[in-house]
């Protein structure tokens, strides 16, 4: 499939235009189909882009927030990828979405992603929005290379869910939505910032395999174009 380029000056700008087509991209589907879905990724990239997103005046009771990955912690946990949605997106305006976290409290992550995709498998369907991240090993979602069950996230075969992973440079063992998930978003993003992460999309560019940078497996078969939001 292809890729679209969208560079800015700076993350403050890149992340007011990205909210501005993600606010775009939930009202039209709520004017089509009634309802939104959006999937966002955790990490430190997405902070600035939650707050623009936040303010937005649309019908977020209408809006159903999920999270492309977790760590299998409790959203209490510094680490959590709830927690910081909690905290710069569902808030303002925002505060009005219904949100479906990964993690259950659950003995075994295994456990949690039974539970965790029978609580999301009412949207998705596709995804109206997918924002995923990119590591400097080229991980996208909790796709790492080397991931415990990486050929399963990667295979088109593998049905919508949530499954496990756990990797070297993973920490905690992780809940993920798998590629079948994501990969025909309506709105298909990539949200890179910075001039390595420029220098490691370039090499997921290159020839390689998908096992070694998965976020190749995204690049090279999603059904939807990748929007590929960068800025300095
Ligand atoms: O749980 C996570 O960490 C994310 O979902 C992950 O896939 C993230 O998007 C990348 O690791 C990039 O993270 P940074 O934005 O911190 O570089």
């Amino acid at each position: 499939m292809t890729a679209n380029m969208h560079a800015f000056a700076n993350g403050a700008e890149l992340a007011g235009k990205l909210a501005d087509k993600v606010a775009e991209t939930l009202s039209a589907a709520i004017t089509v189909r009634g309802s939104a879905s959006i999937a966002v990724s955790g990490g430190s990239t997405p902070k600035a882009f939650f707050q623009a997103l936040s303010s937005h005046s649309i019908d977020w009771g209408k809006v159903t927030v999920t999270l492309v990955d977790e760590r299998f912690v409790p959203s209490d946990n510094p680490r959590s990828n709830h927690l910081l949605v909690q905290e710069n997106l569902l808030k303002d305006k925002a505060a009005a979405a219904k949100f479906l976290p990964l993690y259950q409290a659950t003995a075994s992550v295994e456990e949690a992603a039974v539970i965790a995709t029978e609580k999301t498998k009412a949207i998705g369907h596709p995804f109206d929005v997918a924002i995923l991240g990119m590591g400097n090993d080229g991980h996208t979602a909790s796709f790492f290379p080397g991931g415990s069950n990486l050929k399963t996230a990667l295979d088109p075969n593998t049905p919508r869910g949530i499954i496990t992973m756990e990797a070297e440079g993973a920490g905690e063992p992780r809940l993920t939505f798998t590629f079948s998930s994501l990969q025909d978003a309506r709105l298909l993003v990539l949200h890179i910032e910075g001039e390595g992460k420029k220098d490691v999309l370039a090499k997921a560019e290159a020839p390689g395999e998908e096992t070694e940078m998965p976020i190749r497996a995204m690049l090279r078969r999603a059904a939807s174009p990748v929007e590929i939001y960068w800025a300095p």
